[in-house]
C-alpha cells in the first residue's frame, strides 16, 4: 500500500516513538498532539500520527478520543491505520486496547487484525503468546509496579480477552519461522484479533509485508518499523536533524525503573533536584508555585531535575495516601503549570520523562504538533514544536534510554 498511512498513539512518548520508527523507515511523518483542528494544511506526509492520552482514560472517553482522530485521519485520505499500543501492553482488565480496536475494527471491518507488541530494539518480544522485557517475562519486570497500569500477567492472548468479547488467536514462532507464506496462511484462517510471535527485526519486517494492505494494524514501534520496511519509500523525509540549543530543564514523573536510575545520574552529577510531594502539598497550583520559586533561585549550575519518580514503596505510600487518580491528577497538573512557567522563563529545551507526564505537559503548553529531530536515544526523538514561543521537547517514555540520558540531553 503506498497511501497515507494514518497512527493513532495511546500516549505521547509512544506517539515520538513509532513517528521516529516511520521517519526511519523512510516514510515522510508528521506528528500532531490531540486532533487537529479540519483546517490544518499539511506538508507532504506519507505518515500521520495523532498522539493521544488514552491509556489510562475511561474507557468511553478512550474509545470516543480514539474514534474522533480516526475520523480526522479517514478525511485525510488514509488508507491504512496505525493503532499504537505500548510496547509493555500498558493496560488493565478494562482497558484500553481492547475497547479501542474493538471501536476501530467496527469502524474499519475485516477478518483478522494482526498486531503484537514485540518491538526488540526496546527489548521486547513476544515468543509462545508471552511478553518479554528483555530476559524477563512482563509480569516480572518492573512493570508490575507501574503507577496507572500495573501489569502482572505476560500471557497476551489473555491480556487481550480479558478487554474484549472479540476472538483473540495466536500465531506461534514456529509459523512465523517456516515464513510469509506461511504466515499469511494463518492468517487468513483467523478471525478477529491475531496476536503474532516475533523476537527480531526480521520477524517484524516480515510480518510488515503481510500486513502491508491490512486496513487496521496494531502494535508498538517494532511492527511499525516493519510496516515502514514494506512500504514504498519516499523520496524526501520531513525531518530536522538539528539539535536543540537553549536553557535546559527536565521535568520527570515517570516511576519505572529506568527512569529511576536516570534520576539517580542527575542527583549524582550534582544537578540541582526539586522533588513534588503531592501528599505535603496536594494543592497543585502551590506545588508549582514552589517548584518555579525553587527554579528561580537557582544560580547558574547546570539544568535542574523536578520530578515526583519514586520507588515502588514510596509510590505505594503516596498511592494508598492520596489514591492512585487522585495524586497522579495533582502531579500531572503541577507538572503541566511547571512546564509553562519554565517556558515562559526562557527554557529552550524540556526533557519529560514519563508517557502521562509528556503529555500532561504538551497539553498544558499548547504545542499542537511537531517535526521530528535527532534522536537522543532509540525511540526518543526532539520534536521541535510547530508554533512559536515553545520549547524543543523531549518526551521520554519511561523505560526508554541508557542510565545518563536526561543528563546528557539536559547538557550544554
Ligand atoms: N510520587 C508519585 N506518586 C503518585 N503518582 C505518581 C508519582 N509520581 C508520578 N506519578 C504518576 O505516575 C504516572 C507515571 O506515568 P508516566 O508519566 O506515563 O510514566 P511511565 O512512562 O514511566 O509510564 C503519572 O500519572 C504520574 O503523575
Ligand atoms: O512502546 C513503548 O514502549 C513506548 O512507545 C511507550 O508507549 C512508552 O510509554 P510510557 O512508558 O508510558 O512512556
Amino acid at each position: 500500500m503506498t497511501g497515507v498511512l494514518g497512527a493513532i498513539a495511546d500516549d505521547f512518548t509512544g506517539a515520538t516513538d513509532v513517528a521516529i520508527a516511520f521517519r526511519r523507515g523512510g516514510q515522510r511523518t508528521l506528528l500532531f498532539f490531540g486532533v487537529p483542528p479540519e483546517t490544518e494544511v499539511l506538508p507532504p506526509h506519507d505518515v500521520i500520527v495523532i498522539a493521544l492520552k488514552s491509556r489510562a482514560i475511561p474507557v468511553a472517553d478512550a474509545v470516543s478520543s480514539s474514534l474522533d482522530a480516526l475520523r480526522w485521519l479517514r478525511n485525510r485520505q488514509t488508507e491504512q491505520i496505525y493503532f499504537k499500543y505500548c510496547s509493555t501492553f500498558d493496560s488493565t482488565p478494562r482497558g484500553n486496547i481492547g475497547p479501542v480496536l474493538d471501536a476501530l475494527s467496527r469502524a474499519l471491518p475485516h477478518r483478522g487484525v494482526v498486531m503484537t507488541p514485540s518491538s526488540p530494539e526496546h527489548g521486547r518480544t513476544q515468543y509462545q503468546g508471552h511478553l518479554f522485557v528483555g530476559e524477563t517475562l512482563l509480569a516480572e519486570s518492573p512493570m508490575r509496579d507501574h503507577p496507572a497500569t500495573p501489569m502482572t500477567d505476560s500471557q497476551l492472548p489473555r491480556l487481550l480477552r480479558a478487554q474484549t468479547d472479540t476472538p483473540v488467536a495466536l500465531i506461534t514462532h514456529d509459523v512465523v519461522r517456516r515464513g510469509e507464506t506461511a504466515v499469511r496462511e494463518a492468517v487468513d484462517g483467523k478471525t478477529g484479533y491475531v496476536l503474532v510471535d516475533a523476537l527480531t527485526e526480521d520477524d517484524l519486517r516480515l510480518l510488515g509485508r503481510v500486513v502491508v494492505d491490512s486496513p487496521l494494524v496494531a502494535g508498538a514501534a517494532g511492527l511499525a518499523a516493519g510496516l515502514a520496511a514494506a512500504r514504498a519509500s519516499a523520496t524526501s523525509l520531513v525531518t530536522e536533524a538539528r539539535m536543540p540549543t537553549g536553557p535546559a530543564a527536565v521535568l520527570s514523573g515517570s516511576c519505572s525503573a529506568r527512569t529511576l536510575e536516570q534520576v539517580a545520574v542527575m542527583t549524582r552529577l550534582g544537578r540541582p533536584a526539586y522533588r513534588l510531594d503531592p501528599v505535603a502539598t496536594p494543592d497543585p497550583d502551590t506545588l508549582a508555585a514552589g517548584a518555579l520559586v525553587w527554579y528561580d533561585s537557582l544560580t547558574d549550575v547546570g539544568a535542574p531535575l523536578v520530578y515526583s519518580s519514586s520507588s515502588p514503596s514510596d509510590l505505594k505510600r503516596t498511592q494508598e495516601e492520596l489514591g492512585v487518580a487522585r495524586s497522579a491528577g495533582i502531579l500531572e497538573k503541577a507538572t503541566g503549570l511547571i512546564a509553562i512557567g519554565l517556558a515562559e522563563r526562557g527554557v529552550g529545551r524540556l526533557v519529560a520523562a514519563g508517557g502521562e507526564t509528556s503529555g500532561a505537559i504538551v497539553t498544558a503548553l499548547g504545542v499542537r504538533g511537531g517535526v521530528i529531530g535527532a534522536e537522543a536515544a532509540p525511540g526518543v526523538p526532539w520534536i521541535h514544536p510547530l508554533g512559536d514561543g515553545h520549547p524543543a521537547l523531549l518526551l521520554k517514555s519511561g523505560n526508554f534510554g541508557d542510565p545518563d540520558l536526561l543528563a546528557t540531553a539536559s547538557g550544554s
